[in-house]
């Protein structure tokens, strides 16, 4: 009785959502919202084989493409121009991409946009009470060489005043500089006010104001870092490139790889960062102490007129996948990150002081609290170790194992699709350890679970904890556990976990047993608490050696066994079937039967030797002239030589090792 019931709500729920995606009257976020739900629903009417994969992934294929449109469509009024999660990726480790990258919004369309309008207006009723007291209390440094330090200054005049009024001012600027003088720059020319905004040119003032919003969550090094960033000399040349705002994709591109992509891109970032550091000198939010009396002046009143207001966007909300442009899909899970900070966004993060680019109308840049008290250059290393997603693999990749299979699926694919179900005693696990002997597949499963998960994934082996940052392993795994909490759905996939969480020991390390410790906090924190949802896979060919502390955390010990005979038959199909092969049905048993005790890792070996069999067979001569489909395939006899040279890699007394733990900790059947 209950499934009609059920079936009904669905039916209701399915209705619901056509009726968004079809009427005009919904906005594109609840637009958004519906296909974001129908493909949760294919997803989950397939999960519980209520519907065919084939129809399954037409179903997601077409909603996805739905939602995506919408996310990242350039219209104002029916997209959301939701391309923050891109810049962010781009931003922090991808430079390479930023050439392909092109977003739909263009300089016009980004005036017209409501918020950033309405962010204009704010800007201009606020100039008034800030321009007169500001001006007359600049401060510039003296010295020979000007171009900097008013740059400093005129961007802060010229933040405050009308985004739409500076241009004109920008353009004239850089040459009167020395002759006008410092406070006389700024006081002699009001800004005159005009309603064109297509007029402004790039890396104006006002643009650089709007772009912060638009790039949300990242701190602008180099806007908080002025004397880091190139002087007006610099920006001056690149104005004619695209005078009258950027509208084609180039004009976007020339932008986004020279203006504020640039500054925030990883080596500009991280450069940035050195040389606040080699200062010495930090103040709240690591900036630099530096501040013109202007600066000084608009934080003050700004503490004391406005509460600490940010944008509702979390900080690295996103971009966890190598997606760029705005017809890619940023995948179903990801959250929507507002482009523009709303103006009425949650008053929960502190205001966060920006001299250069944050003008007195705009929100401060979204940074979560939760990764406030970590070093930027951690959470820059975090984001790039998230694991690539690379060629997806499928469960079908994985030869035997079923058990472990269908185990992780349980805890890992089930709760992420419907976190409403899986509550309670019915809560998934916090902590899976695989454990089995070398090249079973258990690389090859954390592989699978970040592609069919739809969580944010993180790869982290622990040898690169313990050796790629000497001395900062610990602050690392603080990290990637805060970066993590802010991703949620995520799960943390640590390889060889043995090296990370060994038993402690007296001889052990000092930096070792900083990291082991630190790791085992936040595993107890992401274990025990019943909101996170991180799950924490660790993957071992040692598990004897691995803490008790740490194996209690990890709760669900499944053993990933030696391949039995039918999933050593599925290697060696599935690796046949994209050869030249001319094994019969009974050849495959005898290779089959003959690979008793191989592991996966080794049963690749043998066919990859037996599949060099039939190049060795020809003379040195023939090989430089025969062509590819004249090779001959692959026979019987390749295996039986190449039987002569892969030896098993698992001795029989391991083996022995492994049972045995798994009798005494495993938790499989
Ligand atoms: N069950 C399997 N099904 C298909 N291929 C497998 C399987 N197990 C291993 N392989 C093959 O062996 C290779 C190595 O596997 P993998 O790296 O996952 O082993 P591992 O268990 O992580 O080993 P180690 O403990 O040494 O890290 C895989 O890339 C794959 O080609
Ligand atoms: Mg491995």
């Amino acid at each position: 009785m209950q499934a009609p019931s059920s079936r009904a709500v669905h039916l209701s729920e399915w209705q619901r959502n056509y009726f968004a995606v079809t009427s005009g009257t919904c906005t594109a976020e609840q637009k958004a919202e519906a296909y974001r739900a129908q493909v949760l629903r294919v997803q989950y009417a397939w999960a519980n084989s209520e519907i065919s994969q084939v129809c399954a992934s037409k179903l997601f294929k077409k909603y996805a493409e739905k939602y995506s449109a919408i996310i990242d469509s350039d219209n104002v009024e029916t997209g959301l121009n939701n391309y923050a999660e891109s810049v962010l990726t781009l931003a922090r480790a991808q430079q390479t991409d930023s050439d392909k990258w092109q977003s739909g919004l263009s300089l016009s369309n980004v005036f017209q946009m409501r918020s950033v309008q309405e962010m204009m207006r704010a800007g201009e009723k606020l100039r008034g009470s800030l321009l007169v007291p500001a001006d007359a209390s600049v401060v510039i440094h003296g010295g020979a060489v000007v171009p900097d330090p008013p740059k400093s200054s005129l961007c802060g005049g010229s933040r405050e005043s009308d985004p739409l009024t500076k241009p004109a001012h920008r353009t004239g600027w850089a040459p009167d500089v020395p002759e006008s003088g410092p406070s006389g720059s700024l006081s002699a020319q009001p800004p005159v006010a005009t309603n064109t905004p297509k007029t402004c040119p790039m890396f104006s003032a006002p643009f650089g104001d709007l772009a912060t919003p638009l790039f949300g969550n990242v701190r602008k090094e180099n806007s908080s870092a002025p004397k880091a960033s190139p002087g007006p000399s610099l920006f001056l040349p690149r104005q004619p490139r695209s005078p009258a705002g950027g509208e084609g994709p180039w004009d976007r591109s020339a932008f986004y790889s020279s203006g504020p992509a640039e500054a925030l891109s990883a080596p500009t970032l991280s450069e940035a960062l050195r040389k606040m550091e080699g200062n010495g000198h930090r103040e709240e939010g690591g900036l630099p102490t530096f501040k013109t009396a202007k600066e000084q002046l608009w934080v003050e009143q700004q503490k004391k007129h406005h509460p600490p207001a940010r944008a509702a966007a979390p900080s690295y909300g996103g971009g966890v996948k190598k997606s760029l442009g705005a017809s890619r899909s940023r995948g179903i899970f990801g959250k929507f990150v507002p482009p523009v900070p709303k103006p009425d966004g949650d008053a929960r993060g502190g205001v966060q002081y920006k001299p250069d680019s944050a003008g007195p109308s705009e929100p401060a840049p979204p940074v979560d609290e939760r990764l406030k008290s970590l070093e930027p250059k951690m959470i820059e290393l975090i984001m790039s170790e998230i694991m690539d997603h690379g060629p997806p693999v499928t469960w079908d990749d994985i030869a035997g194992v079923e058990f472990a299979k269908a185990t992780i699926k349980e805890i890992v694919v089930w709760p992420m699709l419907r976190p409403d179900i899986f509550t309670g005693l019915r809560g998934p696990p916090k902590g899976i350890l695989l454990f089995g002997p070398p090249g079973t597949g258990k690389t090859l499963i954390g592989k699978c679970i970040a592609s069919q998960s739809g969580a944010t994934f993180f790869s982290i082996s622990a040898s690169s904890l313990t050796s790629k940052w000497v001395g900062e392993g610990e602050k690392m795994v603080r990290a990637l556990f805060a970066v993590a909490r802010c991703q949620q759905p995520a799960v943390i996939f640590i390889d060889e976990i043995d090296s990370l969480l060994s038993q402690r020991a007296d001889g052990e390390h000092e930096s070792s047993r900083r990291i082991k410790t630190e790791f085992l906090v936040q595993l107890d924190g992401a274990t025990t608490s019943s909101e996170d949802r991180i799950l924490v896979v660790g993957a071992t060919n040692r598990p004897q050696e691995i803490d008790e502390a740490a194996r209690r955390r990890l709760v669900k010990r499944l053993y990933i066994p030696l391949p039995e005979a039918s999933a050593r038959k599925q290697i060696v199909t599935r690796l046949m079937s994209r050869e030249q092969c001319s094994l019969r049905e009974e050849e495959i048993e005898l290779v089959v039967q003959r690979s008793a005790g191989f592991s996966g890792a080794d049963m690749t070996q043998l066919c990859r030797e037996a599949s060099l069999g039939p190049i060795r067979s020809l003379q040195a001569t023939d090989i430089a002239t025969i062509t590819a489909d004249q090779v001959p395939p692959i026979a019987y006899v390749d295996f039986d030589n190449a039987f002569r040279t892969v030896r098993p890699s698992v001795s029989p007394t391991d083996l022995e090792l492994y049972e045995n733990w798994n009798r005494t900790f495993g938790c499989g059947k």
